[in-house]
């Protein structure tokens, strides 16, 4: 329980109807969840404007409300508070509730298109091979130290964030990582949240359905550099075109990283292998457990994060070496006749054609490379025919398959798929709707030396059709597949 006017004291309040002297027994943003006592934040959202359900809390018991605008009939026993951004309000709110659980850890953003889970789970690994506890928020899973929260959303609500910050704070965690997706920071999600620092991965194609343009998805993202205080960090991607742009208006301190020019910290790879990399950071040579130039990416921003963090030099080398890859990225499974699977979250035209690139460069030409891959129903269609031309062109056979076509139908996404290809790339290629099918008609094509590349769902466990989440997981059918092998 709080006072009103201790909830309200962040907040730039227009103007208020009632009594801010009350106590409040919960902040609640979805009028289901209002008892009696809480306060209600009506937020315009992207289906319905939270305000609409102003008049029907009447009598439910409600003791205040966050809104933009007043309804039209008051009632005496609630105070009304007028904000010009009630999404803002929210986060604010949420954190003075929780206690303000942000200021009390060193609170580490990653936002990017790609590679924000894999950089944000290896500083939550590495602050805890450093020794100290740490929380996570990632699409894969959330961590209270070693507490497994399942989540269904890479950033979540506000309420949702500031609660389990608060439960890290009171596992006595010293650090948190979290990811910040581009529709969080648009939704304001992260509103009154205190970092320690922010990373920018890199920007490429993606969620263009919800955001229209990419300008759009760029000032989603810069958003959170512009927000970041001048005691934070921003650690940049300068080969990324957009690396400079996305820090340029951050009050916070800027820094570098890179794998091909001067930066303040640079990655370089010296010899890549399917099961690990030679890699150098700022000089000094280190044994990585991961393959691939993007996530070299990744490991190099780790770096950068562990040194701005404080933490020592020769420990974060070793702990460099320590650090394993996260589930569904990268992840190899071998079959007893002598190929190789790869389970990996590629969904965007970009991330296909890395972790292509990177399996070629691995094998170079003593091998073939057979894609399996989809792309989800009720998302940006733009990107099918790009992600279907990338793999075709970068593979020696190509399975179109599904990947949780929502409520669309299945063959119509393969079908936007296969426009992007050309006469070569329809030679090479096939369509299976079944994804375990697909997966079975690619090692039947596997010859000894062959990567099979499954892109696309990585950790999911489940096919999402229209509505239902049945239980379906890559790596359980490579598994099978290899199984009746052997
Ligand atoms: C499209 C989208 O982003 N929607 C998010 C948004 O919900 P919304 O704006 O659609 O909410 P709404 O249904 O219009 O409702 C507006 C308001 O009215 C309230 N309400 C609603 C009904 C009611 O009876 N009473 C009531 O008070 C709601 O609680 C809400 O406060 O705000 C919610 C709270 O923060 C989010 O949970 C929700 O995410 C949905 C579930 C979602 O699927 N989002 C995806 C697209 C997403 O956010 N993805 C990103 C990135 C993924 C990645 O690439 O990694 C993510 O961060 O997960
Ligand atoms: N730094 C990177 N640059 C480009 N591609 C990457 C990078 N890191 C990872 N990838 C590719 O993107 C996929 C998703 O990686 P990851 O889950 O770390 O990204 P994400 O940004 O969290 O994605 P999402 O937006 O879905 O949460 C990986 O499986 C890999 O194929
Ligand atoms: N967070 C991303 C993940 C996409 C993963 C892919 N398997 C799909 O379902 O499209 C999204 O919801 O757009
Ligand atoms: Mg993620």
């Amino acid at each position: 329980m709080k006072s009103l006017s201790q909830l309200l004291s962040p907040l730039m309040v227009e103007e208020i109807i009632g009594s801010d002297d009350k106590i409040i027994t919960d902040v609640v943003s979805d009028s289901r969840k209002v008892t009696t006592g809480s306060l209600f934040v009506a937020v315009r959202g992207t289906t319905v404007d939270g305000h609409s359900f102003i008049p029907l809390l009447q009598y439910s018991g409600v003791a205040a409300i966050v809104c933009e605008e007043f309804p039209e009939f008051i009632e005496s026993s609630i105070t009304y508070i007028k904000v010009s951004d009630s999404a803002v309000a929210l986060g604010y709110l949420a954190s003075e509730w929780w206690d303000n659980p942000s200021r009390k850890l060193n609170l580490v953003g990653v936002t990017g298109t790609n590679g924000k889970t894999t950089t944000a789970t290896l500083i939550y690994e590495m602050a805890r091979l450093m020794g100290y506890k740490a929380g996570l928020l990632s699409t894969v899973c959330n961590y209270v130290e070693d507490e497994a929260i399942p989540t269904n959303q890479t950033t979540p609500d506000p309420l949702t964030i500031n609660a389990l910050l608060h439960r890290m704070v009171e596992a006595g965690c010293d650090y948190a990582s979290m990811e910040v997706s581009s529709h969080a920071a648009h939704q304001h999600r992260i509103a009154g949240l205190h970092f320690a620092g922010g990373v920018f991965s890199n920007l490429t194609r993606d969620h263009l359905d919800y955001h229209k343009t990419v300008e759009a998805y760029l000032a989603a993202k810069k958003s959170f550099f512009d927000g970041l205080p001048s005691t934070a960090f921003a650690l940049t991607n300068i080969d990324d075109k957009v690396g400079e742009v996305i820090v340029q208006n951050t009050k916070a301190r800027k820094y570098t990283y890179s794998l091909r020019s001067r930066a303040d910290f640079t990655g370089r790879i010296i010899e890549s292998r399917l099961d690990g990399t030679t890699m150098s950071f700022n000089g000094r040579d280190v044994e990585v457990l991961f393959t691939g130039k993007f996530n070299a990416y990744n490991l190099t921003a780790v770096y950068g994060v562990s040194i701005l963090l404080g933490w020592p030099l020769e420990e974060v080398l070793v702990g460099m070496s320590r650090l394993v890859p996260v589930a569904g990225r990268f992840q190899a499974f071998h079959s007893p006749k002598g190929y190789t699977a790869i389970v990996d979250y590629a969904h965007t035209p970009d991330a296909v054609v890395n972790v292509l690139q990177a399996i070629r460069e691995v094998i170079g030409n003593r091998g073939s490379i057979i894609t399996v891959v989809g792309a989800g129903g009720n998302r940006d269609k733009g990107k099918r025919p790009i992600m279907a031309r990338e793999a075709a062109l970068r593979s020696d056979r190509l399975i179109l398959t599904s990947d949780n076509p929502r409520f669309e139908e299945p063959g119509d996404i393969l079908r936007d798929m296969e426009e992007g290809l050309d006469i070569e790339g329809r030679k090479k290629s096939l369509s299976i709707v079944d994804r375990r099918e697909a997966i079975r008609a690619a090692a039947a094509f596997a010859q000894p030396g062959d990567v099979i590349l499954i892109a696309g769902k990585g950790h999911e466990d489940y096919q999402e059709i229209k509505g239902v989440k049945h239980h379906f997981d890559d790596r359980e059918v490579v598994k099978e597949v290899f199984a009746c092998e052997s």
